[in-house]
């Protein structure tokens, strides 16, 4: 199934672009036997920003088959250029089959489908791909499986809503997505780490081969047979990133930071989760290359003021945490307070490091805290 060679200079088009045809494996079911390789074709990459491109420059590199699905000007620069890929060891163009929507992939049995897009765009991207045509007369959401390689809770629940197939992974890349047609990936000695597993729990028939797969490709993979642990541990870490988009460099970023974390491991854990610890496994942790450390673009939501976004996703980080709070009896001012300063901060325009500077000190009190 896999392509011999390194990308080539003129790739296929999106529509057609696989290494080869896989036979038509029947609609799999979670923790049913393991597959082979030849039940996998190709993988179709949602969304070219911070995670997706690199997953997908990472893949066609090692010949394995993607598509990759970006938009605007972003996906005319990857078209006409390929992506420019910066790596500690240097930079490359890869040249990728590239798609600017649904309608512009023919999906086959053996494709997977990753969603690699923000959480608040899942919704409208999974309306968009559950129910396209797949050859034998199927569609995405009944016969292919999909992962999410998202932040926050949320993705994999509403995805299983129409496949069947639904896995998730807790993603760790320091990666960033800044300028259309270049993707910074400073993650050494991996790219990035996965946590790999299926939604609810267990794994998917298909598991091993998508882990090989990432694993040649450049990034460490741990599978996971209880994923909302893992997602519940990267939730407690995420809750930082509005921190880091406002308040980098400021005196109470770690008191404000750990006293986010505190309150959301509250709820967390009343919610009935037991978080786990992403930092713990050796063989997991991913380093920031410090030749790249001046281009690395800090967390998700910092990029997304950076750019002036508009949007970010802290209403799935904070906000996720706000929800279960409110679910489950449990007060969470401070999320609730970060998630509205970096969604005003979003809406006004307000670029990375602008927050004001007095919020720590009155969400905190006065009082001493660690500095930083
Ligand atoms: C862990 C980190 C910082 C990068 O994967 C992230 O999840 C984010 O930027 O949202």
């Amino acid at each position: 199934m896999r392509a011999a060679s390194p990308p080539s200079a003129n790739p296929p088009s999106a529509k057609t672009a696989r290494p080869g045809a896989g036979p038509a494996p029947a609609c799999g079911k979670q923790d049913t036997e393991p597959r082979g390789r030849a039940d996998v074709s190709r993988y179709v990459i949602i969304g070219a920003g911070a995670i997706g491109a690199p997953v997908a420059a990472q893949l066609r590199s090692t010949g394995v088959g993607v598509v990759l699905v970006a938009r605007g000007a972003h996906r005319t620069a990857i078209a006409t250029d390929g992506l420019r890929y910066v790596r500690p060891e240097g930079e490359r163009r890869i040249k990728l089959p590239v798609a600017g929507s649904a309608a512009e992939v023919d999906l086959t049995v053996g494709d997977v489908l990753v969603l690699a897009t923000k959480t608040q765009d899942t919704e409208a991207v999974l309306a968009e791909w559950s129910w396209r045509p797949v050859t034998g007369g199927t569609t995405a959401a009944e016969s292919l499986p999909l992962i999410s390689l998202q932040n926050g809770l949320d993705n994999e629940r509403v995805a299983l809503r129409r496949f069947a197939r639904t896995s998730g992974a807790a993603v760790q890349m320091p990666s960033s997505y800044l300028r259309p047609g270049e993707v910074v990936a400073p993650g050494d000695p991996v790219v990035g780490a996965f946590y790999l597993g299926g939604y609810p729990g267990g794994l998917d028939p298909d598991a091993e081969v998508w882990a090989t797969d990432l694993r040649r490709s450049g990034f460490a993979v741990r599978l996971v047979d209880d994923l909302p642990r893992w997602k519940a541990g990267k939730l407690i870490n995420n809750v930082v990133n509005p921190v880091d988009a406002l308040y980098a460099g400021h005196e109470r970023f770690d008191d404000l930071a750990e006293a986010l974390q505190a309150e959301a491991r509250r709820v967390v854990e009343k919610a009935g989760f037991d978080p786990a610890d992403l930092s713990a496994d050796p063989d997991m942790r991913v380093g920031l290359s410090a030749d790249l450390m001046d281009r690395y673009g800090g967390s998700s939501t910092r990029q997304s003021l950076g750019k002036g976004a508009g949007a970010t996703e802290a209403d799935f980080l904070n906000g996720e945490i706000v929800l279960l709070g409110r679910l489950h009896g449990v007060p969470t001012p401070l999320n609730a307070a970060m998630q509205a300063a970096v969604a005003r901060a979003a809406r006004d325009g307000v670029p990375p490091g602008g927050g004001d500077p007095a919020l720590p000190d009155a969400l905190l009190g006065t009082t001493e805290g660690t500095g930083r």
